[in-house]
């Protein structure tokens, strides 16, 4: 047989030729549509609550600053000892106590972005409380916090009180944000905050135009869709302020010792007068000429827990169509919800956050629960804070009872809850939608979407050029060697 002399160099020619083309075009289609080292920009919200303080850090591509579901908690930091609002009397103290946390945002966020990084503080129930009894205690503490803030490399955008509507709506903003409900317009989730010192509902209502009462209502227009958010926060109906509320009704006597049937048979504890009714919460129902201290000692009893904690709500008087309770405007349940912070806290120690479990199921549960010695208790669950140990059959039997009662979830919608912490990995509260209003990350309008999301250019470039090289190939085909495989004559 014949050898063709160009056969081996022709080939190799055009495929490497070929081959450089074909990873050209695929590298300048990637290159085009995405930057070849993503950055990420930062942002940081510490929540001050009644309780504790804790710092969330949030990341996002800087790119796409617009678009949805893409700012991710990445660091989150719980700041040692109480809430900002227990530093009344040493302020100091309350700005030295967010250091560790922010060193630690300082090694989380890379030092190049230091600058540009966006820094808020927000205070909830607790600071509110504090404001309304002491409002230069409360500028002292807020004076400190400052102080401690600035010192940091971050862009410190201020500190500062939220309003309950502010925390409620925020809230609902958080979790339709993580869940990708606002982006896509679908129907969105009520959101569920119970914190220590207040309490939050917040759901979009149809039935509701926000003229019956004005000051639950929250009007949104988030990518090109209208919110009509009913929205409510209760201020002392956060579960450690209602506890205060639920002794202060069965210490009216001044009595030195009380048999409490929300907590358990067995548990006696001291407790003080001054330092129970020392809360805007309960201050005016004092005992005049009480003791000092009184013995504080369980009973275990469900049922009488429920009456006890059912004295906190006024249900009496509503002068709007329908109220859920202090005379609180509220509209129709409606959708799903989320319920997070203490509701998630309690409802999963006590296994029931699967809400498929009928609400007569979840209350038998309780009853056997809160009538378990504090003995028994304390032996079943080593390693387990002994004041959250104490306190979960009070609390589960609170927000049992402000579900159903206060806000008339029935055993029919009582499965539209979910008890949740995360929801893909950021946690649920008010932070994440705070920051989001305040970087103005979420458009009012959709944004303009692109003709073909990134992998539909690599795709279609990548198909065009597997063209070429055919076309290429066979357009040299008058140049190539007769074909070897031709049968041969000998
Ligand atoms: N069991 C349990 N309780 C917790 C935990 N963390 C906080 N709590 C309690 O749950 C309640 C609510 O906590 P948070 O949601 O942090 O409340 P907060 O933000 O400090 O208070 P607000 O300002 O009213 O929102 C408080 O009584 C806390 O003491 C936890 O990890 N486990
Ligand atoms: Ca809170």
């Amino acid at each position: 047989a014949q050898k063709n002399p160009w056969h081996t160099p022709v080939t190799i020619i055009i495929t490497v030729i070929g081959v450089i083309a074909i990873v050209a075009l695929v590298t300048v289609a990637v290159l085009q549509n995405k930057p070849l080292l993503q950055k990420y920009k930062y942002g940081i919200v510490l929540d001050a609550g009644s309780s504790h303080t804790a710092l969330y850090l949030y990341e996002w591509p800087a790119e796409k600053d617009n678009n949805t579901g893409r700012v991710e908690q990445i660091h989150s930091c719980k700041v040692k000892g109480k809430g900002i609002s227990s530093y009344a009397s040493e302020p100091w103290k309350a700005g030295e106590s967010l250091t560790l946390c922010m060193q630690e945002a300082e090694r989380w966020v890379p030092s190049k972005r230091h600058r540009e990084t966006p820094l808020y503080l927000g205070a909830t129930a607790g600071m509110r409380l504090l404001n309304m009894e002491n409002s230069s205690a409360s500028d002292k503490v807020f004076q400190a916090v400052e102080g401690a803030l600035q010192r940091f490399p971050f862009s410190y955008e201020g500190a500062r009180i939220l309003s309950g509507q502010e925390e409620g709506a925020f809230g609902w903003v958080t979790v339709n944000y993580l869940d990708d409900r606002l982006k896509q317009g679908l129907e969105t989730t009520g959101a569920l905050d119970l914190g220590g010192a207040s309490t939050q509902i917040s759901f979009v209502s149809d039935s509701y135009d926000g003229s019956e009462s004005p000051s639950n209502s929250v009007t949104f227009r988030l990518y090109g869709n209208d919110y009509n958010l009913y929205t409510h926060s209760f201020l002392c109906y956060g579960k450690d302020q209602v506890l205060r509320m639920v002794l202060a009704q069965q210490t009216q006597s001044g009595p030195t010792s009380i048999l409490d049937p929300c907590f358990h048979p067995g548990y006696n504890v001291t407790k003080f007068y001054s330092e129970l009714y020392d809360s805007p919460c309960v201050s005016d129902r004092k005992p005049p000429g009480a003791p000092e201290a009184f013995a504080h000692r369980g009973d275990g009893n469900f049922q009488q827990c429920q009456e006890v904690v059912r004295t906190v709500f006024n249900f009496s008087s509503c002068r709007y169509r329908q109220c859920s309770f202090n005379g609180v405007f509220q509209p129709h349940l409606q959708g799903s919800f989320g319920a997070f912070s203490a509701y998630y806290f309690v409802m999963n120690f006590l296994n029931l956050t699967d809400t498929s479990i009928p609400l007569q199921a979840v209350k038998e549960k309780l009853l056997q629960y809160c009538a378990t010695s504090w003995d028994q208790i304390v032996q079943q669950h080593p390693g387990v804070k002994e004041k959250y140990l104490a306190e979960y059959c009070f609390s589960g039997t609170y927000i049992l009872t402000l579900l159903t009662e206060g806000y008339n979830f029935t055993s029919e919608n009582y499965s539209n809850i979910k008890f949740i912490k995360k929801i893909k990995g950021s946690d649920a509260g008010w932070t994440l939608g705070y920051m989001l209003n305040l970087t103005n990350m979420i458009p009012a309008e959709a944004p303009d979407s692109p003709l073909l999301p990134h992998a539909g250019y690599v795709s279609v470039v990548t198909i065009m050029a597997v063209v070429l090289f055919v076309l290429l190939i066979l357009s040299l085909r008058p140049l190539w060697p007769r074909c070897s495989k031709q049968p041969q004559i000998v």
